[in-house]
């Protein structure tokens, strides 16, 4: 089996989170109990690109466990757990000796051209066969195939790239690479690709302009669309994990203090409810009147950064825009104010425009959290770099979120695989039905007991006793 990850000799640890793990990932084991027998996913050849944590190894075994010959890459170069990946690699039969798992090219500090190596790899089996499924988060495995299907019929790779150069740069000599050892082989891959699900909003955007524009070679479910998918990411997941990101990274007591959270979407509502959860007075600003609405009627004050940001003592951005703290807001905080981001990747809180103040001076305390000391002798404690401080500062959401995350996966893969004829070449989302049972899936271990709809019920609201039970269009 080859494989590569940091050191095998962790797949012991990696195990154990494993097994912790399972508890909390009632949805992932359910569908491995409702599926075992039928095996949905025998004859899968499923190519992962996505995060290669402890709750991912759950997700991949469990897509083995439904017959699948999986291999599998992280999609971020920094995101590997090394311990999860040795696991995933060792397998729960096999040995550090001899592995029995899964093969998984991924570990934690990989450069650029390694990450690019290890989705080549990966999409390829040791027989030269191609995968028939892909599992992607972001869209790269999906970029690799397509563009490499494109320059083989064009005949010809081209010398710029459509993104950042250096990235470009990699992605097209890995095209040139590969095209040379064996032509035709990522234009045999894209007709052997049955189809392609997709975790976030960035992979699913990417999947709609190929729609638009005419280029997308296989149908995809829109797996971050389901409600039990982006509503459990985005509110459940911060309200827990901005929690969990402030108290390892500071320690501060939260209760008694003047937090503002700037944006009050699903991540915004989670960690309003959060920081009030812990005492805070929290403070909401906002663009949108509506939502700016529900802060209101959910009890929260709702004004202008600019009107508190010289009184507040924690501050977290989940607007999803960016330079919404500035240089200029940060000059005027309160000694020793910390500040965050919870929303968009790296650039809601204006860092380098910090970094430009004459005589400002970073002190990192510990990784991922810098005190700025400004010419005037305050400061401002800074969170992972003004990145995804749950990510930075903590482990990202917990696996009972995951849970509701991955089962959306399983179920689209095995839609997809099992129901290909049923989705011409587009972009969709889970049926709601679908999307309904992997809520159901996750009650049992919540001690949800369910009301039932008698026939008269379900006729007078026009639904099914069954589910389900809401229109398309509705907003949980
Ligand atoms: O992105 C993830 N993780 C991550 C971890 C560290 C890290 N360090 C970085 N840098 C930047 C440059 O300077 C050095 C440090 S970027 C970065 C990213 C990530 C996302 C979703 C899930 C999904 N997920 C699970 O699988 C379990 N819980 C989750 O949330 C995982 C990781």
């Amino acid at each position: 089996m080859d494989y590569k990850v940091a050191d095998l000799s962790l797949a012991e640890f990696g195990r154990k989170e494993i097994r912790l793990a399972e508890h909390e990932m009632p949805g992932l084991m359910a569908v491995r109990r409702e599926y075992a027998d039928a095996q949905p996913l025998r004859g899968a050849k499923i190519m992962g690109s996505l995060h290669m944590t402890i709750q991912t190894a759950v997700l991949i075994e469990t897509l083995v466990a439904l017959g699948a010959d999986v291999r599998w890459v992280s999609c971020n170069i920094f995101s590997t757990q090394d311990h999860a990946a040795a696991a995933v690699v060792v397998g729960p039969e096999g040995t550090v000796e001899d592995p029995k798992g899964v093969p998984v090219f991924a570990w934690k500090g990989e450069t650029l051209e390694e990450y690019w190596w290890c989705t080549d790899q990966a999409l390829s089996w040791p027989d030269g066969t191609p995968p028939n499924m892909i599992l992607d988060d972001g869209g790269d495995a999906t970029l690799l195939v397509h563009k490499g299907a494109e320059y083989e019929a064009a005949g010809a790779v081209p010398t710029a790239g459509e993104g950042d150069p250096e990235e470009w740069g990699i992605i097209l000599e890995t095209l040139r690479r590969t095209i040379a050892e064996r032509p035709g082989r990522w234009t045999e891959t894209a007709a052997a690709i049955k189809g392609v699900t997709e975790e976030t909003t960035t992979g699913v955007h990417r999947l709609y302009e190929m729609a638009k524009n005419g280029t997308l070679k296989f149908p995809a479910i829109n797996v971050n669309d389901s409600v039990t998918k982006s509503k459990f990411d985005n509110k459940y997941g911060c309200r827990h994990s901005v929690i969990d990101g402030l108290n390892r990274a500071t320690d501060v007591l939260i209760g008694g203090k003047v937090a503002v959270v700037c944006g009050y979407g699903d991540v915004g509502k989670g960690c309003a409810d959060a920081l009030r959860g812990q005492g805070a007075r929290v403070i909401v600003t906002e663009i949108d009147p509506i939502c700016a609405l529900q802060a209101a009627m959910d009890g929260f004050q709702v004004t202008t950064l600019e009107d508190v940001v010289d009184i507040a003592d924690i501050f977290v951005t989940t607007t999803g825009n960016f330079n919404i703290i500035t240089a200029e807001h940060m000059g005027r905080m309160k000694h020793q104010a910390i500040v965050s981001n919870i929303g968009h990747f790296d650039n809601e809180i204006d860092m380098a425009g910090l970094a430009r103040i004459p005589g400002i001076e970073k002190i990192e305390i510990k990784p991922q959290v810098h005190e700025w000391r400004f010419p005037d002798g305050h400061s401002i404690i800074v969170l992972a770099e003004g990145r995804l401080m749950n990510l930075g500062c903590a482990t990202g959401h917990p696996s009972f979120v995951m849970s509701n995350s991955f089962t959306n996966q399983v179920i689209a893969q095995i839609e997809l695989f099992t129901k290909t004829d049923q989705y011409p070449v587009g972009v969709y989302v889970l049926p709601k039905h679908l999307d309904e049972k992997v809520a159901r899936l996750h009650l049992d271990a919540l001690g949800v007991k369910l009301t039932k709809l008698t026939k008269e019920q379900a006729a007078y609201i026009g639904v099914d006793v069954e589910g389900p039970y809401k229109p398309d269009h509705y907003r949980y």
